[in-house]
């Protein structure tokens, strides 16, 4: 019986791209664990570096992880991907068979409380390839994910709830802007995971 399936392909957006969330994908105790795994044993760094083309010089801390020879140069220095840690390749294989598509880096994001967030901006750097497939897993304090189209300036916003997963996909990066808003309310950190597909290895 259809009648009663659950939904979880709806676009959020109403043209110009697909983003789905599909809400809490982990059980929270589940989503506690690897909340607290994930804050001890990734390489957290207040980076200042162009990381997929995004300069970054900001409280929030960063991580990258990747299949394997990925690096990434800029200023004469040059940033090698780490090797998956055994929780990350877990992630990524549950977020591959959720969503069908497959992926082989992976950017982390720290918020350590509602002071951080993240700016306007879109994932259409050249290493991703047009248009690849980004997905978003979510741990720790809920955020609200805001969407903007380029041209008619049109609002999406959702809230990314601990251990969700919300993909973007299509003509997303090249019609829609994203943002993490800053909140003055929020006093917890969140730990974010999109998981890309990087198309060249930049040298
Ligand atoms: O923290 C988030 O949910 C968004 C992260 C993001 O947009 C990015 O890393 O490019
Ligand atoms: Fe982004």
């Amino acid at each position: 019986m259809e009648l009663f399936k659950q939904d979880t392909t709806t676009n959020i957006l109403p043209y110009g791209g697909e983003v789905i969330y599909y809400g809490k994908v982990l059980a929270t105790q589940k989503a506690d664990n690897y909340l607290d795994i994930l804050l001890n044993t990734i390489e957290w760094k207040n980076d200042e570096a162009v990381i997929f083309g995004r300069h970054i010089i900001t409280k929030r801390k960063v991580a990258w992880y990747a299949d394997n020879e990925y690096s990434y140069t800029y200023s004469n220095t040059t940033k090698h991907a780490l090797p998956w840690t055994k929780e990350l390749l877990q992630l990524k294989k549950l977020t591959e068979k959720l969503t069908g598509h497959q992926f082989n880096s992976c950017l982390l994001n720290l918020y350590h409380n509602g002071d951080e967030g993240m700016a306007w901006h879109s994932d259409d750097e050249k290493a991703l390839g047009k248009d690849t497939a980004i997905a978003s897993l979510s741990f720790g304090a809920e955020r609200k994910f805001a969407l903007k189209h380029r041209e008619s300036k049109h609002k999406e916003e959702v809230i990314l709830a601990h251990g969700s997963l919300l993909i973007m996909k299509g003509a997303t990066q090249s019609n829609w802007l994203h943002c993490l808003p800053k909140s003055k309310k929020i006093k917890t950190p969140r730990v974010n995971l999109t998981f890309r597909t990087m198309v060249s290895n930049m040298q």
